[in-house]
């Protein structure tokens, strides 16, 4: 696969459950619609990311759907059909910018902690000498802009841990070259992590970065989102679940 000249600084792993179980909290018959058209929005705004900063892009998952979804995403472009309000239209992606996506199994087929770090062993492994981001993979009003001040911030430890929009939960956990990633995600991970010894970027980077830590597991959380703007593939699904019946 193409990887940028020089340097990057980062992998990013990027987690995916199988559509079929995905989105368990989110009351709507077409959450797994929406947890595909999530997951593309938050890895085309990752892969519009700087290529010196962030090289592969790993994502982690079993799913078919997703992989081909993926699959198309990085071989023939920005699969996103329009936005919404509140947001810029997403750029196309260029073919360097897409070629820095990997979709590799979750094999060991354990949970999200198992796929990270199986994910962090590839990626050590082929990639060595880069730190590593884990992301989750439900945050549609993600900007490019604020992966980038995210990174800026957690570069500077060894292990650093950015707070979901609840505070409880974790939406990035990061590990420079050479420390273990540790993902204890699950209830409560913000403080597991924290604990384990990650430093916590939450109030430094407190409200700067909105659509990063907007994770939607609920309509809730999906209605905050859509107020940030959501990306052209989230966008498309809401507008097919507004499609009137046949
Ligand atoms: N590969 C893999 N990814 C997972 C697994 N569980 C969660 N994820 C991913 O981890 C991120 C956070 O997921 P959650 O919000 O905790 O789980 P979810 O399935 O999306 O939602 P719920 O069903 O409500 O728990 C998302 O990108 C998920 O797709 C897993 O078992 N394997
Ligand atoms: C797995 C996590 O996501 P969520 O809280 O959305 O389940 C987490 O925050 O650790």
């Amino acid at each position: 696969m193409w990887l940028p000249r020089g340097g990057a600084s980062w992998t990013v792993l990027l987690p995916l459950k199988n559509l079929a179980r995905a989105k368990s909290r989110l009351d709507r018959p077409d959450r797994s619609l929406l947890a595909l058209a999530m997951a593309l929005d938050t890895v085309t705004a990752v892969l519009a990311s700087a290529t010196d900063l962030v090289g592969a892009v790993v994502i982690v998952t079993n799913d078919q759907t997703v992989r081909r979804a993926l699959s198309r995403l990085r071989d023939q472009g920005d699969v996103s059909a329009g936005h919404e309000a509140g947001r810029t239209p997403a750029r196309a992606l260029s073919t360097q910018e897409r070629a820095r996506l990997v979709i590799v199994p979750d094999t060991p087929d354990q949970g999200l902690n198992p796929a990270l770090a199986h994910g962090a062993e590839l990626a050590a492994d082929r990639w060595p000498g880069r730190s590593l981001a884990a992301l989750s993979g439900d945050l549609p009003a993600l900007r490019t802009a604020e992966l980038h001040q995210a990174l800026a911030a957690a570069g500077s430890h060894r292990r650093a841990v950015l707070a979901d929009a609840a505070g409880t939960g974790t939406v990035l956990l990061t590990a420079t070259t050479g420390s273990p990633l540790g993902p204890s995600f699950g209830p409560l991970s913000h403080d597991a992590h924290r604990r384990s010894g990650a430093v916590d970027l939450t109030d430094a980077l407190g409200s700067s970065v909105p659509g990063l830590r907007r994770d939607v597991d609920t309509v809730d959380d999906l209605a905050q989102a859509r107020h940030l703007g959501v990306g052209g593939a989230t966008a498309a699904a809401l507008l097919v679940g507004q499609a009137p019946v046949p």
